[in-house]
């Protein structure tokens, strides 16, 4: 664990994102097995913070790729729908006026997030690009990524020390083991 201060939750603001697409595959840590997996699931959880900010560039792609819409009903009920479900998104002004005085740590899903779905799940390879805009916004947010996978497997895919990881479905948390440079929020 890392040098962060804690955050008490109800400072902090969360935002979600990034778009998935096909990519390099890095060769890895050794893969744990999956008991291993169970058993590290039973360890403590770490979590802690720091810093804020978003680049325009990113917020873009997020937009785009955004499964939102999708999710949304046609027809009468859609503004309903849309005024009950305010995309943090479009609605991005009034999450940095929400945001302002507060923490904000970022949360990324992995799968279908940050690497496409593909049918095999040992190929859902992110690609460098998109390693770098997350390596991007870590430098500016305490940021984790949470999976139903085993911890180790999406470090293996992500390979960015300076996050925070929550794998098996957040039962098995460890924090950076390299300082990111947060800018303080
Ligand atoms: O919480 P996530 O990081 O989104 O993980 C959820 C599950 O993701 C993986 O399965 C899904 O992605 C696979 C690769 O694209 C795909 O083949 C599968 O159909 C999807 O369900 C992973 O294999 C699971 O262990 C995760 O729980």
């Amino acid at each position: 664990m890392t040098n962060h201060a804690a955050f008490a939750a109800e400072d902090a603001v969360t935002a979600v994102a990034a778009p998935a697409q096909p990519g390099r595959h890095f060769a890895s840590f050794p893969p744990r097995r999956a008991r291993d997996c169970r058993k590290a699931a039973l360890g403590r959880m770490d979590l802690a913070t720091s810093g804020v900010l978003m680049s325009g560039s990113l917020l873009d792609s997020m937009k785009a790729s955004s499964p939102r819409h999708a999710m949304s009903p046609a027809g009468a009920d859609h503004e309903e729908w849309i005024e009950n479900h305010p995309s943090a998104l479009e609605w991005f002004e009034g999450v940095l006026a929400a945001a302002a005085g507060k923490q904000i740590v970022m949360f990324l899903d992995y799968d279908g997030t940050l690497s496409p779905i593909v049918e095999d799940p040992e190929r859902a390879v992110m690609t460098e690009e998109m390693r770098e805009a997350v390596r991007g916004v870590a430098q500016h947010f305490p940021t984790a990524i949470v999976s139903g996978r085993c911890r180790d497997k999406v470090f293996n895919f992500v390979k960015l020390e300076e996050l925070y990881y929550a794998g098996s479905h957040g039962m098995d948390i460890k924090g950076p083991t390299k300082v990111s440079n947060h800018k303080a929020g």
